[in-house]
């Protein structure tokens, strides 16, 4: 690559979005031998169609990442951000993005990806949004800085915390907590953890919540056990804040950056909160995975749900179950439902999820989704529904081809990557499947996300 292109200004224009969100566009650039290059760009916070004035900053694989210095002609769902820690802070990319412009654009990124697979992208509806784009995650993490400021990484530049003024993702009663624990810090000199000095005692701090129960747990991460100065903070969370039940010490004398815990310091209620969604009651843990939209998620279920007929003849698998956020309101409507997932912690709290609900037609399998699928099959038999819900890099080939032998009526396939979505959806085909609908919905709004719940069935020969 030439490092001399690095500075330089070019007009150009956006013609699409990539899939992190940011605009694409392409130059024709002179190289030192006088022939005409094809320059590629990149270009955060940009939309289809505008015009832009650019600076080449630094390269990325094959492209070019570039800085808009001046958007010349606006495209016309441009609108002003929210946040004034839009643009430094990595969250909520889309923020100059209208939430409807949003919606069409996650609309598009799917029917797009599916087609270039070869499939109809009319089977795929419009994305769902929410009546209340804001105030929606139910955990957050940040980081505490050397001088023992609070705050979200920069994007671009990780080691540097941006100190938190607001956020207007996550609920007003996360927030004030959160800021209290900043406040507390900051009055006790106390210091963060400098990566690479290794010293320095506080490391993150994690809040979630339930919308449902209300509750709040709130986990300080630190190198060290806490000394006296917690009974302050122990002080003002239970006199201003009763809604948290669980506030934790968790020390991590390990280098990685990591919120996991050598030791539990319970400080004050349980060492886990109650949340609800669907109707059922769940345990979560402060490393518990569980769903970060619960508005959404409900609805996920519910799509999931109607678009599968479950019925109480039926056997089912639950592939990628985590804690049984679709395992326990499945297993309500068919006869026996099988869970697998890798995650020991995961599957334990699956386990004792369905017993707190009643539930006693579930059996849960902590295996990684080959062998689990291979052990399943031999003891539990073919299953009539099958439900797969894997990471972002999909559930793979290998994965895909059990569940095409295994030969499930139906399947419903729930993922937070349209292109794994794709691929690992084309691997069904030589089994007879067919694509019948697919429903976006979305879970993180202003960010370039987004979740779907598709329905494929078997054509019988
Ligand atoms: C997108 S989450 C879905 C969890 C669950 N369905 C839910 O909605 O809460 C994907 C899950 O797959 C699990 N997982 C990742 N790799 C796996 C593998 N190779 N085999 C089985 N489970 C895996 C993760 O631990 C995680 O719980």
């Amino acid at each position: 690559m030439n490092k001399k292109i690095q500075g330089e200004t070019y007009t150009v224009d956006i013609h699409r979005l990539d899939e992190k969100g940011s605009g694409q566009a392409v130059v024709w650039r002179k190289n030192e031998e006088g022939n005409e290059r094809k320059l590629k760009l990149t270009i955060p916070y940009t939309l289809p169609g505008e015009k832009v004035r650019v600076t080449v900053e630094q390269p990325q694989k094959r492209r070019w990442k570039s800085k808009s210095d001046e958007v010349l002609e606006k495209h016309a769902e441009r609108i002003m951000a929210k946040c004034p820690h839009f643009e430094l802070c990595g969250g909520c990319v889309w923020q100059h993005f209208s939430y409807e412009g949003q919606l069409e654009e996650k609309t598009n990124q799917v029917r797009n990806v599916l087609q270039l697979q070869g499939f109809d992208p009319s089977v795929v509806n419009k994305t769902i949004g929410m009546d209340e784009p804001w105030y929606y995650r139910n955990k957050m993490e940040f980081t505490f800085a050397a001088d023992g400021s609070l705050g979200l990484h920069e994007q671009g530049n990780f080691r540097n915390i941006i100190p938190l003024e607001t956020c207007f993702i996550m609920k007003k009663e996360m927030k004030d907590a959160v800021l209290e624990v900043a406040k507390w810090a900051k009055e006790n000199e106390l210091t963060g953890y400098e990566k690479e000095k290794r010293e320095g005692l506080l490391r993150h701090l994690m809040v979630r919540m339930s919308f449902k129960t209300n509750e709040i747990m709130l986990a300080i991460f630190a190198t060290e056990a806490p000394s006296s100065c917690v009974e302050e903070l122990v002080h003002r969370i239970q006199k201003y804040f009763p809604q948290v039940k669980s506030l934790l010490w968790l020390e991590n004398r390990n280098w990685a950056d990591r919120t996991q815990a050598e030791e539990t310091h319970l400080l004050l209620g349980r060492d886990f909160i109650y949340d609800e969604l669907m109707g059922f009651r769940y345990r979560l843990w402060f490393d518990t995975f569980f769903q970060t939209n619960p508005v959404q998620a409900e609805k996920l279920v519910k799509l999931a749900l109607e678009m599968a007929e479950p019925n109480a003849s039926e056997k089912m698998i639950d592939l990628f179950c985590g804690v049984g956020t679709f395992s326990l309101p499945f297993a309500n409507q068919v006869k026996k439902l099988a869970g697998i997932e890798l995650v020991e912690t995961s599957i334990q709290s699956a386990k004792r999820n369905a017993s707190d609900n009643g539930m006693d037609n579930t059996y849960f399998l902590a295996k990684d989704a080959r062998h689990g699928m291979d052990e399943v099959l031999t003891h539990f038999g073919k299953p009539d529904l099958l439900l797969v819900d894997p990471p972002r890099s999909g559930a793979g080939g290998k994965v895909m081809r059990r569940i095409g032998r295994s030969a499930p009526e139906r399947i419903i396939y729930v993922s937070c990557n349209p292109a794994s979505f794709a691929t690992d959806i084309k691997e069904l085909e030589p089994f007879g499947y067919t694509l019948k609908k697919v429903q976006p919905v979305d879970l993180f709004p202003h960010t370039y996300h987004v979740e779907l719940v598709a329905l494929l069935s078997r054509v019988e020969e």
